[in-house]
């Protein structure tokens, strides 16, 4: 039986993506550099702060220069660390959803640990989850599957089942073994099918079910 629940955040739990957009521009701002779109940002996201910053860099033709891109990684963490969700909105359904699971719940997230805390204490969230495995807490990210091999000792050890979005959250449940529950609405660029899944949901208020259901893998 199913010990434990493991989230992704970014585009699983909450629409997350204005805050990450509204603090990319931000920095690029002050450095006198032209806005990004909504959407182009929104693309960017899943990887972490380091990847999204490269790709912020190369959306942008900056040359490569690890310097500036370590300076506009601390830039940007220290910035949505301060404002972490003023735009930022659970997805509907979330809460109802988490208030009904009685399983344990944890965080598996690229989103670095201090935007990560200060986001769940703007949601009222700090008590929710019983381990948080962010962006930073270990030498590598998703889709590495170390952070969610962290997650699962973080709560004793499983079966486990992983909830995310992306093609990251997807190959990190297949590389870690762990059946994932493919959230359909978050930030995937490839179509559901092509994603390594042991079941997709829409709406967050299937989703107490699909765990009934899927409690037996
Ligand atoms: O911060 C990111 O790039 C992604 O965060 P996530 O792992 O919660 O989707
Ligand atoms: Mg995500």
């Amino acid at each position: 039986m199913t010990r434990a629940l493991i989230f992704d955040l970014d585009g699983t739990l909450v629409d997350s993506a204005p805050d990450i957009h509204a603090g990319v521009n931000a920095i690029l701002a002050e450095q006198g550099l032209a806005p990004l779109p909504f959407d182009t940002v929104r693309g960017f996201i899943g990887g972490g702060v380091p990847i999204l910053i490269t790709r912020v860099m190369r959306a942008l033709d900056l040359p490569e220069d690890p310097a500036r891109h370590a300076d506009m990684a601390a830039a940007f963490t220290a910035r949505y660390e301060h404002d972490p969700g003023g735009l930022t909105r659970p997805y509907p359904g979330v809460e109802a959803a988490l208030d009904a699971l009685t399983l344990p719940l944890a965080l598996c997230t690229n989103k670095p640990e201090g935007p990560t805390r200060a986001l769940l204490a703007h949601l009222g969230w700090t008590d929710r989850f019983a381990a948080l495995v962010c962006g930073d807490s270990l030498p590598v990210r998703k889709p590495d599957p170390a952070p969610l091999h962290h997650a699962i000792a973080a709560m004793g050890g499983g079966p486990v089942l992983f909830v995310g979005d992306s093609e990251v959250d997807a190959e990190t449940a297949a590389r870690a073994g762990v059946p994932l529950l493919l959230f359909t609405q978050g930030y995937r660029k490839t179509p559901v099918t092509d994603l390594p899944h042991h079941a997709a949901f829409d709406h967050w208020q299937d989703f107490p079910a699909l765990v009934s259901r899927a409690g037996d893998v």
